[in-house]
């Protein structure tokens, strides 16, 4: 065996920037396209949740995403992609394991609490994996606020948020306040044992009504198609979230998080975008420029046509249509869309 094949994987890793992406669920195919995107190349052996990438001094390494604000709130991991819910549950998780800290009277080394940044920062929003994290209960059933849940029994999956949030409504309740329903708005008072059962489930958490387990649920809704099948309704939203980058307080090599960062904020605005190209008589240009203003401000080309330009201008994918309408009313031809492959600095 020549020696390069001993050496591990892990040895591997030596200089390179650690980035984790999503191992499998919702959002690794919108993963693996932005990082096709940013020309991050790689081949993932069969089975192993490492990859060097070729062109890059990367390593990309493939975990849940529930356990990649862990890593790289940890700092073992620099850069990562997961859902912005996992990120409020692992911080949702570290608030209480510091409580239960303080409340035992535990003593907290210097190095430990240095050790301690438990917290990633967003470095940007990737426009997928829009979901809500909502208190569900049975449709045809008694309960229609939250408050209706105290001291029953909460099936979910992300059991330190909906354990704040539980907390939170008994304290209301106890001291008749009201924070309208914002989380943060007080703290949690340490130590206070909650009257509600919050159960951990791993999975097809929308089961646990039906089956009698659970009197109401805290789980993810996108479409409400899962939600509606298994008979039940939303009565609050504990958090609002979608796919985001995150990165280490303290990233190896913060130069390469960087240009990570902005190959990767590139795709997402080509992605967000298209490029919309039309010719229009010169006296109607203020008209139409005002439709398409492009991100800083359209390109206007003179055609050799007398009294006729030519504009190019960025407009949001989403809008296009009704853009291209107004368009025709003021007088546009020759109305093109384009697909953007890539940008960088806008
Ligand atoms: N229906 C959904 N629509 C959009 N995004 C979702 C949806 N469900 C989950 N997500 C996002 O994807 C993240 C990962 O969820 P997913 O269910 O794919 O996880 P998983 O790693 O496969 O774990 P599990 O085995 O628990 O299902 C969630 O934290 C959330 O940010
Ligand atoms: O509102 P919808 O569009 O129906 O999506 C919601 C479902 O998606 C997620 O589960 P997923 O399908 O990823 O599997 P899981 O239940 O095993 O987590 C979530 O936990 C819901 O069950």
């Amino acid at each position: 065996m020549a020696a390069d094949e001993l050496i591990s994987p892990l040895q591997s890793f030596e200089g390179r920037l650690l980035f984790a992406v999503p191992k499998k669920g919702r959002l690794l195919q919108a993963s693996l396209n932005l990082l096709e995107g940013a020309d991050i190349q790689f081949k993932r052996e069969n089975r192993l949740d490492i990859a060097l990438v070729k062109n890059l001094p990367i390593a990309l390494v493939f975990l849940p995403a529930a356990d990649i604000p862990t890593f790289v709130g940890e700092g073992r991991v620099d850069l990562g992609i997961t859902g912005y819910d996992q990120v409020q549950e692992h911080d949702a998780g570290v608030r209480a394991l510091k409580r239960a800290r303080r409340m035992s009277g535990e003593w907290i080394s210097p190095e430990d609490a240095a050790r301690d940044p438990h917290g990633c920062e967003t470095v940007l929003d990737l426009g997928f994996g829009a979901c809500k994290l909502q208190v569900q209960v049975p449709a045809k059933g008694e309960y229609s606020d939250g408050r209706d849940l105290i001291g029953k029994n909460i099936g979910t999956s992300f059991v330190n948020l909906a354990q704040e949030y539980f907390t939170r409504l008994e304290m209301e309740q106890e001291q008749g306040a009201s924070t309208n329903g914002d989380v943060n708005a007080k703290p949690i008072v340490s130590g206070r044992k909650l009257r509600t059962n919050i159960m951990h489930l791993s999975g097809s958490v929308e089961a646990a009504c039906a089956l009698g387990v659970a009197d109401g649920i805290v789980d993810l809704v996108e479409s409400g198609e899962t939600m509606k099948a298994a008979g039940l309704k939303p009565i609050d939203t504990v958090v609002e979230s979608s796919a985001i980058l995150i990165k280490s307080k303290q990233p190896s090599n913060p130069a390469m998080v960087d240009l990570i960062a902005a190959r990767i904020g590139g795709v997402i605005t080509a992605q967000k975008y298209v490029l919309c190209q039309y010719n229009i008589p010169k006296k109607s240009l203020h008209d139409a420029t005002k439709i398409t203003p492009g991100k800083r401000a359209p390109t206007v080309t003179q055609l050799e046509e007398e009294g006729w330009v030519a504009i190019s201008a960025m407009v949001e994918r989403k809008g296009i249509a009704p853009v291209m309408d107004e368009l025709v009313k003021v007088g546009a031809t020759d109305i093109l869309v384009l697909e953007i492959r890539n940008t960088r600095g806008i």
